[in-house]
């Protein structure tokens, strides 16, 4: 989403340590010990993230901590082996036969190279750097990071592969496992030199210690997946990355356990050392406002703490929360170091932090306020445009921007020139909208542009869809945000009739919008001008839409048509200027006085607060270092102060200011309900092929896509009445209406991977899905029972 910020935004702001905030500065030889403690607690909360709560995973801390540190902070490999994924030729050793700090002399010895960096860069490299990214693309990058996590659990190895232009621009689907290489930042390219000539030095070291092991595994407790896995979303939030890392096995490499008989030199001075540090950490216990840790012992740092400064949000239109990640106030010194390295438990890690924010009304003084609110403001609307490739919809929206006093003359100076420049100066309206450079060179909008426009009486979000049929991921997203949809056709000759036939997407756009809750729709019949304005058009096309959006069961009361040529502005705004040749049969609204006529959507202000986070960003609006998350607020209400859950994952975390725009947060008193397989009642659309039980599928649902299954078809339903036409049917056929089960996919390892779902008589938002196959969209509808 090239324009982030949608009406009624809200902010949150995150303090934790941020991976991408050190620099090769940060890896030089004075902060080598703080670094690689860093890293620890970033490999430890990798770990921890990524196998769930110690309640859930039955994995301890303590198990992670070791694995973490035998490993050399290899996130992929620690979890490989907590999940038995090794074979166990290399086993952990145990605190009896190898000491904490033996291991520290030990680890210091065999990477005379900061292997640590390594780990670090291969973070960089996997974290997204861009701070703006569209939502789609770090969609999709939460895709590869999945994708690479379900098939680390398979034991096999993934496979980059490249895509064309189109595929790469696109939101790559979940069905391929596409992906472009990550570009290797400056510091993971001298990460990986260093690397390699660590691996070289150490390999003959590594060859005696290999004998000297130890042998004792873990045997670990089934890990029941009550939480469910974080989500990519949470994972961000609750870690310094962006997405789960997982190093690649080129960088793992077998450190094995080295019985030391004999304190070492190296141990001598870190006992030395750590006689000081405890002295020192007494002295400074009280000093400050202090947090300890949950846990007393180690190298345990997992300060994520959302605060908050403003205002609140509520259950609207499409809303924008900013989380905005804030610097850690962790100070880690080379005594903290020494002790975590030393397993001594009896002082707790101090941690400073900001005071947090305190909600400041009570719920039912809040939804009071909301409630005036929303009856002294405008209403806020979110209006989807969809419509088939190059029916004139971001042109339209641009003329009508401009023509609203909301484009500047300068702004619009520049990029007809542009435009014009680039031999491409009858798209000059569309390029207000249309961005990016790939969609200005190819003339096509890529992912849902967004722009607020006013009418007399309605605030309208405009969600610019994309038409072209490889981009249809990013328009259901916008879709999954409207409460109504601006449908425009091209009523060019023939044009009309290759978006409306099969093949074209007018149907597939109306289809979806329909079935995931919007029910109003303008139809812009535009490019009249092209056709002379020629009534029996007018009315022919009009009759064919009429008839089919009755079909899709849009009420003809809530369907309007206008006629238009938005690149002139006609019957866009004033119907003065409408030439004669329109004048002479049309009298009726223009497109604005429509807009203003839309009916406002319900709010659910008293439901539980539910915000499907649809971005993240990073060092965004309020923080350098910042994190922001955007997301609807599809129900409830939410205030600064408040604290609240993010779901999958076990993550709380407190609002800290709002600006006013997968994973859901929630209040903590009630959360979303999670489920790794569901049933759900679901319309098929045109489909090319038969859906049988098993059929992969990709699940769209609120602002996140998922790789799901349709394990059973439970039933055949009548399409008006619901009730059961055919038990168990052995195939699905087009336009059927039928109850399905579904599973989630992406598995890691035995557990299952669960997602915050809600039955549809629960929450309307929540409730609704749509699924798509091999780049077709072949079913939408409701879920029944999660
Ligand atoms: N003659 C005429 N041309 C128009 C009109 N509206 C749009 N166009 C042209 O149609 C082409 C496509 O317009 P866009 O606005 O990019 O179409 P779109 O529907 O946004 O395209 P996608 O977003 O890529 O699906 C451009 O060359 C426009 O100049 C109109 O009313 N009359």
């Amino acid at each position: 989403m090239r324009h982030l910020h949608i009406a009624h935004s809200e902010a949150l702001d995150v303090s934790y340590p941020c991976v991408d905030e050190l620099d090769d500065d940060a890896l030089s030889d004075g902060g080598e010990e703080d670094f690689r403690l860093e890293q620890f607690d970033m490999a430890f909360a990798q770990a921890r993230s990524i196998l769930g709560s110690e309640e859930n995973s039955g994995i301890s801390d303590k198990q992670i901590k070791d694995t973490v540190w035998e490993f050399y902070f290899d996130v992929e490999k620690s979890i490989d082996w907590l999940l038995g994924g090794i074979e166990h030729e290399t086993s952990l050793p145990s605190q009896q036969t190898l000491s904490a700090l033996q291991r520290l002399s030990l680890t210091q010895r065999i990477q005379p190279n900061k292997p640590s960096l390594v780990s670090l860069a291969k973070v960089s490299q996997e974290a997204p750097s861009s701070t703006s990214k569209p939502i789609k693309s770090i969609a999709s990058s939460q895709t590869v990071s999945t994708s690479k996590l379900s098939l680390l659990a398979q034991g096999k190895e993934s496979k980059l592969l490249s895509s064309s232009s189109l595929q790469r621009l696109a939101k790559p689907s979940i069905m391929n496992t596409k992906t472009t290489s990550p570009v290797q930042s400056k510091l993971a390219l001298k990460a990986m030199r260093v690397k390699e000539t660590s691996i070289t030095k150490s390999a003959s070291l590594d060859d005696k210690l290999q004998a000297l092991t130890t042998q004792e595994s873990y045997s670990l407790p089934p890990t029941p997946d009550v939480l469910g896995l974080p989500s990519p979303f949470a994972l961000t939030l609750s870690s310094s990355t962006l997405s789960p890392v997982v190093m690649p096995r080129a960088f793992s490499f077998p450190v094995s356990t080295f019985a030391f008989e004999t304190p070492s030199p190296d141990d001598l001075v870190l006992q030395a050392r750590q006689k000081t540090a405890l002295t020192a950490l007494k002295q400074q216990k009280g000093a400050n406002k202090v947090i300890p840790t949950p846990k007393k012992s180690t190298l345990n740092a997992s300060p994520q703490i959302l605060k908050a400064t403003t205002s609140k949000a509520t259950s609207s239109a499409s809303t924008t929360i900013n989380v905005t990640k804030t610097a850690p106030s962790v100070t880690i010194s080379q005594e903290e170091l020494d002790l975590a390295a030393l397993n001594i438990s009896a002082e707790p890690k101090l941690v400073t932090v900001d005071e947090l924010p305190k909600a400041s009304f009570a719920r039912e003084a809040l939804l009071q306020l909301a409630r005036l609110e929303i009856q002294e403001q405008k209403p806020r609307i979110n209006l989807v445009v969809i419509g088939h490739v190059d029916a004139g919809k971001s042109t339209l929206m641009g003329r009508l921007l401009y023509d609203l006093g909301k484009i500047d003359e300068k702004t619009r100076l520049n990029t007809v020139r542009a435009s014009e420049k680039s031999g491409k100066g009858s798209f000059s309206w569309a390029w207000e909208l249309d961005g990016t450079v790939e969609e200005r060179q190819r003339g096509i909008t890529m992912d849902i542009a967004l722009q607020d426009l006013s009418t007399t009486h309605r605030n309208i979000t405009i969600l610019d869809a994309p038409g072209h049929r490889d981009f249809i991921p990013n328009m259901i997203s916008g879709a999954f945000q409207a409460d109504c949809a601006l449908l425009v056709v091209d009523s060019s000759t023939g044009e009309f009739e290759a978006g409306f036939d099969k093949g074209g997407q007018t149907k597939e756009h109306l289809l979806l919008v329909r079935s995931l809750g919007v029910s109003q729709v303008i139809v812009a019949v535009n490019k009249l001008d092209l056709v002379d304005w020629k009534v029996d058009r007018y009315e022919k096309i009009v009759s064919d839409l009429r008839g089919f959006l009755t079909q899709a069961g849009f009420p003809s009361s809530r369907t309007n048509f206008v006629p238009v040529s938005a690149i002139g502005g006609t019957n866009l705004i004033a119907t003065s200027n409408n030439p004669l040749s329109l004048r002479d049969w049309y009298n009726g609204p223009s497109l604005i006085d429509l807009l203003d006529q839309l009916e406002t959507p319900p709010r659910s202000l008293e439901l539980p607060l539910r915000i499907p986070i649809s971005n993240v960003f990073k060092g965004q609006m309020g923080s350098a270092s910042g994190l922001a998350v955007t997301g609807r607020v599809c129900s409830g209400i939410v205030q600064v102060g408040e604290r609240l859950r993010i779901l999958p994952g076990n993550e709380t975390t407190t609002v800290r200011s709002i600006e006013q725009e997968g994973s859901v947060l929630c209040l903590p008193s009630e959360l979303v309900p999670l489920a790794s397989k569901f049933s759900a009642q679901v319309i098929i659309f045109d489909i090319s092929l038969p859906i049988t039980p098993g059929a992969p599928v990709e699940m769209f649902y609120h602002s996140r896509d998922v790789p799901a299954t349709i394990t059973r078809l439970l039933a055949t339903l009548d399409r008006g009445s619901s009730t059961i036409v055919k038990n168990n049917p052995r195939v699905l056929l087009k336009h059927t209406s039928a109850k399905v089960e579904i599973a989630i996919r992406n598995t890691l390892g035995s557990s299952g991977f669960s997602i915050p779902v809600e039955p549809f008589r629960v929450n309307k938002e929540l409730g609704r899905l749509v699924l798509r196959r091999g780049g077709e969209t072949i079913a939408a509808g409701m879920i029944l029972l999660a």
